[in-house]
């Protein structure tokens, strides 16, 4: 295959595109995307987990013509990854989800809305066009909103809900604590608009505030202190009402199967082991998200593509499983198709392409991850993305043991 010409002679790698990133984001902004919860150490083991697993390369097969497409929400995705629903992207330029949508959309990528977003989820749609989108939802107590969210999207065209299961409370994100980390106040979280409008001046400055100080109790900030809990009420910010402890299996799954109808697919963003892959099957959800929310929520939680495996297994092929956390390479994608993942998103990747450029550095950081895929489809002797399969794989140990898997 012949290497195509790269965008960005400074930029050829994702590692190199983190390191113009952090040249260019202020403090806060750079702590809040980049940390993970309490010592990191799940979101450093989410990449370094690729490394026990090493390919097998197949050679003399013809890979002239390599097929990196696959069918995602009824639509032609060039690679197999999308980009992750991220919170507030206007922090990294003022492109924001508009430049992450324009960028997935001149790709061919599926992008992912986070509720949270610094553009409403119809500015995004029309910046989308056809190409697909799925919206991330945090689904409050006060089910209202929701509901007029998930309206809102189905008139919009979202494929799909991603509903996040990963945070009945929010991950102890240490730095952005430090920082008392606020919302720039010419930024709003735009989904919520009419909301946070109504908020009283001396409000909305407490509702630029992502994680609020350490004075606020539990019940505002969104994480659990141990103090007795009170329910959100009146303004939608994400330290009140993101985190949502009454999740249940039964009534909240049933009522968003409801609510999306047959015009949206419900979708769970989240899930890391197998009897929770079981019970997502059972409850008739059409997808599942291997995720750990980047390591941004329970640090010591098992890196995402060490918890695939099992999750395919349970799941034996009855709805399609994805999955996201520390993918930096193409040969990451190719080791996760491998483990059993129909697809993956990358968070992070995509907000370093905003800091870095705005809607074109979104689109050099698809670039990169488009090369290296097929690069490395080519180099295994592997043609179409079906094709990828355990074969090609071995997983090291540490004492450098090979198994076939
Ligand atoms: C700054 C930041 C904000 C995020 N915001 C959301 C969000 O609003 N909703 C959500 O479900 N996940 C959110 N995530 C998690 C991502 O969807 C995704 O699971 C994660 O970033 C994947 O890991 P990666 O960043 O290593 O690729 C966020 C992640 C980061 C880094
Ligand atoms: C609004 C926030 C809770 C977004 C988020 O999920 C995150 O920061 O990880």
């Amino acid at each position: 295959m012949a290497t195509t010409t790269p965008h960005d002679l400074n930029c050829l790698t994702i590692e190199e595109l983190e390191a113009h990133a952090r040249t260019m984001m202020d403090k806060q902004t750079r702590d809040y995307y980049n940390e993970g919860a309490d010592s990191n150490s799940t979101l450093h083991e989410n990449m370094h987990a690729y490394n026990k697993y090493r390919i097998r390369p197949r050679v003399l097969r013809d890979v002239s013509r390599i097929n990196s497409t696959v069918n995602i929400f009824g639509h032609q995705n060039s690679i197999p990854l999308g980009v992750a629903p991220t919170a507030m992207q206007r922090l990294a330029h003022s492109d924001g989800e508009l430049g992450t949508a324009r960028a997935c959309k001149k790709a061919k990528v599926a992008m992912g809305l986070s509720s949270f977003a610094t553009h409403s989820l119809e500015e995004v749609a029309e910046a989308s066009g056809e190409n697909p989108r799925v919206l991330q939802l945090y689904l409050f107590e006060e089910r209202a909103h929701s509901a007029k969210l998930i309206q809102r999207a189905k008139e919009a065209g979202y494929k799909a809900v991603f509903l996040t299961v990963d945070t009945p409370f929010l991950g102890r994100r240490n730095m952005e604590i430090r920082n008392q980390f606020k919302l720039p106040p010419h930024l709003k979280v735009r989904n919520f608009a009419e909301e946070q409008d109504s908020i009283p001046a001396e409000a909305d400055e407490k509702e630029g505030a992502v994680r609020p100080t350490m004075q606020r109790s539990g019940s505002q900030t969104g994480y659990n202190d141990g103090e007795n809990r009170v329910p959100p009420s009146g303004p939608i910010t994400f330290h009140s009402h993101a985190a949502n402890p009454t999740l249940n299996w039964e009534k909240d799954i049933r009522w968003l199967k409801q609510e999306c109808g047959d015009e949206m697919q419900v979708w769970l963003k989240g899930i890391a082991t197998a009897e929770d892959a079981i019970l997502a099957v059972h409850h008739g959800v059409d997808g599942i998200v291997v995720s750990n929310h980047g390591g941004r929520q329970l640090n010591g939680a098992l890196a995402t593509i060490d918890a695939l495996p099992e999750v395919v297994e349970a799941v034996r092929g009855k709805i399609p499983v994805h999955v996201d956390g520390g993918i930096r390479h193409g040969t990451d994608v190719f080791k996760a198709m491998a483990l059993g993942a129909d697809f993956v998103w990358v968070g992070r990747p995509a907000l370093w392409g905003l800091a870095y450029k705005g809607q074109e550095g979104v689109e050099l950081m698809l670039k990169l991850f488009t090369d290296e895929i097929r690069l490395c489809m080519s180099l295994a002797g592997v043609v179409r993305v079906e094709d990828i399969s355990k074969e090609y794989l071995v997983k090291m140990d540490s004492s450098g043991f090979v198994a076939r898997l």
